[in-house]
């Protein structure tokens, strides 16, 4: 399994993003701001929806990875962090009690 993750594409797109670099599409999309990042991230959204209900599983993968990395371009215009995300959802596992559950050893 790959060790890539979330919080390592986060820290490229904030490289990416500062790089001026007319060749790289976060820098496009930091210039172009928020309204042109969120919508992308809709596109892509919708894209990935389309692929899950034609059961393309394919295209679903790569639909998500495209939603993904758009996401996180918009949280790193808005100044939210991966983290926070990460607090936020697992603040949400402590109150179905599942998390406790599924960390407890099995019998
Ligand atoms: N993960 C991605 C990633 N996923 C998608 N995209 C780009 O998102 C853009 C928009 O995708 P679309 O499917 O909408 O294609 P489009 O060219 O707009 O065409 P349309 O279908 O909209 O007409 C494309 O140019 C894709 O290459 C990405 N661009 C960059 N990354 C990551 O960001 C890093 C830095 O990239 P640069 O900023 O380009 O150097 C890369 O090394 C990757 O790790």
């Amino acid at each position: 399994m790959s060790d890539f993750d979330l919080k390592k594409l986060e820290a490229i797109i904030a490289t990416r993003g500062r790089s001026g670099d007319p060749q790289s599409w976060t820098a496009q999309l930091f210039n172009a701001g928020m309204p042109k990042a969120a919508q992308k991230m809709g596109e892509e959204a919708v894209e990935a929806v389309i692929a899950a209900v034609k059961g393309d599983r394919e295209e679903l993968v790569s639909e998500s990875a495209d939603l993904l990395y758009h996401w996180l371009v918009v949280l790193a215009l808005a100044g939210v962090s991966v983290d926070e995300v990460m607090a936020k959802l697992e603040s949400r596992t402590g109150q179905s009690g599942i998390a406790e559950k599924a960390s407890r050893p099995k019998a």
